[in-house]
């Protein structure tokens, strides 16, 4: 090394004093979600719930043949007739915008009252529940000129909570459930997005935000008052270096798209909501002085909100490190608990986002991830309720009895964390077995082994055949 060149052990000893190798460290996020590891480590120290090794090679035998006969696989996600779909008038900025709201707000749809009074949603002539209700809402508001999908409306003054209520109203007296929590968890998603990924001269924000939904507040409401104060506290974005190249030439042209069907709904949204309080008689309530400002709604929202496209890119084409940068940056997707006394991650609605664009997009574009793989099933109330009815999951007594008389399970719970991780890891059985058996299946993985479960559940419940009764649980988490 000659005399005019620094030692590199002498840099790096600067760099740790200057504490500048520590943050790089810091910084990195993992590709590895390490949800399957817990779902193992809940497993194997459950008492209330196990796994039926003869149940689960029976049921791998029977997914795998219903794959094979549905020619099951990502296409059939733009087969739902909600879902929106790449040329039906949704961009590729759209659509990840449309899945980023849709993901942030699936939880917790079931009701305890009958199928004719419980939450449904009017659109299209039809009546939608549960997760489908939630899709509704979304393709309802957008039909009616509500850029409800524009994360950055979320925090716009014209989005006031009449407006939002307006969006979820129900064609029944029951409300949708938590919609308080889902209005804050909009609100706090907006500004997390605009702060940390919203246009590059706002630098980035790396540290994780302050948790506003730990799961012992998210209960009582008190987060709830967090995250609406949080609304009104705007703290200017700290000035930093933006890491992240200018989005491509395509989103740019996909952009300029949605940046005139945003401009155009924006336009329309001003009329479309003058035209609700002249005609709808469930106009949609403005609180005093929320009076539109069109040109600041429209020249808010001209430029097209690349702000959930600027986070996939900063993961790199990796699922895992999407999910756990949703984790970090997110509070409501930080769905994270303690089981015989330890932290266990099972990140459903993180992982079911990526998942969903996967899917969307047939692995291209922003569905292109190199370890897709690694993502679990998505720990929710319907498919553990498949997975008892096809004898994989096996209830202990106590358990059992207060599933079937449907008594409600509080959130942490360790019957809901043993349930949740139990079918996490009964998949990842099912999987590794139906690969024992056809070898040449590579391409089954744990999202597609979940979608159908999911699919199948809602097929019987439609034909009324029997499924066990599910856990019920209110949560922001699934
Ligand atoms: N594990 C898992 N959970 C899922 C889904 C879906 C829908 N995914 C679509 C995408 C591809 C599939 O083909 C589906 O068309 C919703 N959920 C969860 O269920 C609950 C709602 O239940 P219900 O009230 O009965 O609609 C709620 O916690 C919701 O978050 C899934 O796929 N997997």
């Amino acid at each position: 090394m000659s005399d005019d060149e620094a030692d590199p052990e002498l840099l790096e000893l600067l760099r740790e004093t200057l504490g500048l190798g520590k943050k790089k460290a810091q910084d990195e996020v993992s590709t590895d979600t390490g949800v399957l590891r817990d779902a193992e480590y809940i497993y194997t120290n459950a008492i209330d719930v196990s796994i039926d090794m003869y149940g689960s090679k029976g049921a791998a035998a029977s997914i795998y043949s219903t794959m094979q006969d549905r020619g099951y696989s990502t296409e059939t996600w733009g087969q739902h007739e909600l879902h929106p779909r790449l040329g039906d008038g949704f961009s590729d900025v759209d659509m990840v915008n449309f899945i980023f709201t849709m993901d942030l707000l699936n939880f917790s749809f079931w009701s305890e009252l009958s199928d004719e009074e419980r939450y449904q949603v009017d659109h299209r002539g039809k009546r939608w529940t549960g997760y489908n209700s939630l899709v509704a809402c979304l393709q309802r508001a957008l039909e009616e000129e509500i850029p409800i999908t524009t994360p950055k409306f979320w925090i716009e003054q014209s989005c006031a909570d009449g407006v939002l209520r307006h969006v979820f109203r129900s064609a029944t007296n029951e409300e949708i459930p938590l919609l308080d929590k889902r209005i804050a968890i909009l609100r706090e998603a907006g500004e997390i997005l605009g702060e940390s990924f919203g246009d590059p001269d706002c630098g980035l924000r790396d540290e994780p935000t302050v948790a506003k939904y730990d799961r012992g507040m998210v209960d009582n409401g008190d987060a709830i008052a967090d995250a609406d104060s949080s609304h009104a506290s705007t703290e200017p974005p700290q000035p930093q270096h933006s890491t992240l190249e200018e989005p491509t030439a395509d989103v740019t042209s996909t952009a300029a798209k949605a940046n005139s069907s945003v401009a155009r709904d924006a336009q329309q949204q001003t009329e479309a909501l003058t035209t609700a309080e002249e005609t709808h008689t469930d106009a949609i309530p403005q609180p005093a002085g929320a009076e539109l400002d069109s040109m600041g709604v429209r020249r808010k929202l001209l430029e097209p909100d690349l702000s959930v496209v600027r986070l996939i890119e900063k993961a790199d084409h990796s699922a895992g490190k999407l999910v756990n940068l949703l984790a970090k940056h997110f509070p409501s997707f930080r769905d994270e608990t303690r089981f015989d006394g330890k932290r266990v991650r099972l990140l459903k609605r993180a992982q079911i986002f990526v998942a969903d664009l996967w899917a969307a997009f047939n692995g291209t574009s922003y569905g292109a991830f190199d370890d897709i793989d690694h993502l679990t099933m998505f720990a929710d109330y319907r498919v553990p309720q498949m997975l008892r009815s096809l004898g994989v999951l096996v209830y202990s007594p106590p358990l059992n009895y207060a599933i079937n008389s449907l008594k409600e399970i509080p959130s942490g719970h360790s019957w809901e964390v043993q349930l949740r991780g139990c079918s996490i890891w009964a998949v990842e059985l099912i999987r590794r077995e139906i690969l024992r058996q056809h070898p040449e299946a590579t391409g089954v993985n744990a999202v597609l082994i979940d979608f159908l479960l999911y699919d199948i559940a809602k097929e019987r419940e439609a034909a009324g055949t029997g499924t066990a009764a599910f856990h019920r649980t209110r949560s922001i988490w699934y």
